[in-house]
């Protein structure tokens, strides 16, 4: 049986001072993807992103998550998302329990608790009653991350995780994403332009050049289809035309 589809766009669209920065976007997004949103910089993954999460409004265009149309029904859909757009932000001088503490008194329904469990799911538990500021930024990315737990979302959106990490912090995301998603069932958006590093943890991805979905599928589908061996001659070939 196909999986279901839980996050869903319909011809997004936005222009700034007249320029079309994202044009006519369908993206599909089944329950159980670590989904790579692949380009490079500048193509417009960050306004995509920006539009999923309500931070900004499409010109024109439908964000639909678990059936949930973001425009008609935004507390309910938006309430199915965890999602770190920007570098996560904290007070450095409170242990990484104490910010999410504050977190946890703004949301209704959710006791300190949780707090733990969230912590452990990111592997910060031993570093818990650490000031922020000795934090590592791979540590302050899981602690985003364990922010973005709380409310228990099918769906966690990222934007650049390992952007500026090390090769152990990038390590650390990457096996902590396929952890949540095998063992918490958590879908993921990644949005990112380091191929290698989607490739080890995404199931599919979707290309986006300039405003414009040039293809999404299964990895090892698109590098078939473009009779390439991997992900990144894939990414050449499609966005240099060799494709479409
Ligand atoms: N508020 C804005 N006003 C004007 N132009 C904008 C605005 N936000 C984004 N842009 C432009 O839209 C284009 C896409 O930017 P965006 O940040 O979405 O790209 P990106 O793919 O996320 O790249 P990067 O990885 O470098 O962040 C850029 O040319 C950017 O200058």
């Amino acid at each position: 049986m196909a999986a279901e589809t839980l996050l869903e766009t319909h011809k997004l669209t936005k222009s700034f001072q007249g320029k079309t920065i994202i044009d006519n976007l369908n993206l599909n997004i089944k329950k159980g993807d670590v989904y790579g949103f692949l380009g490079r910089n500048g193509q417009g993954k960050t306004t995509t992103i920006r539009m999923l999460t309500g931070l900004i409004f499409p010109d024109s265009g439908e964000v639909v998550i678990n059936g949930l149309n973001l425009r008609g029904d935004f507390k309910q859909a938006i309430s199915q998302i965890g999602a770190i757009v920007e570098n996560p932000v904290f007070y450095d001088y409170l242990s990484g329990y104490e910010n999410l503490s504050l977190m946890v008194n703004l949301i209704p329904g959710i006791g300190k608790e949780k707090i733990n469990e969230v912590l452990e799911l990111v592997g910060l538990t031993r570093r818990a009653k650490d000031k922020v500021a000795a934090y590592s930024l791979g540590m302050k990315q899981r602690l985003g991350i364990a922010n973005a737990l709380l409310n228990d979302p099918q769906l966690i959106i990222l934007d650049e995780p390992t952007n500026g990490l090390d090769p152990q912090g990038m390590i650390e995301i990457k096996e902590m994403i396929l952890q949540l998603s095998s063992k918490k069932e958590i879908t993921f958006f990644i949005s990112s332009h380091l191929l290698h590093e989607v490739s080890q943890i995404c199931n599919r991805v979707g290309i986006l050049n300039d405003g414009k979905l040039l293809a999404e599928g299964d990895v090892s589908e698109l590098i078939n289809d473009s009779e390439t061996h991997s992900l990144e001659e894939a990414f050449f070939n499609i966005t240099s035309g060799g494709q479409h």
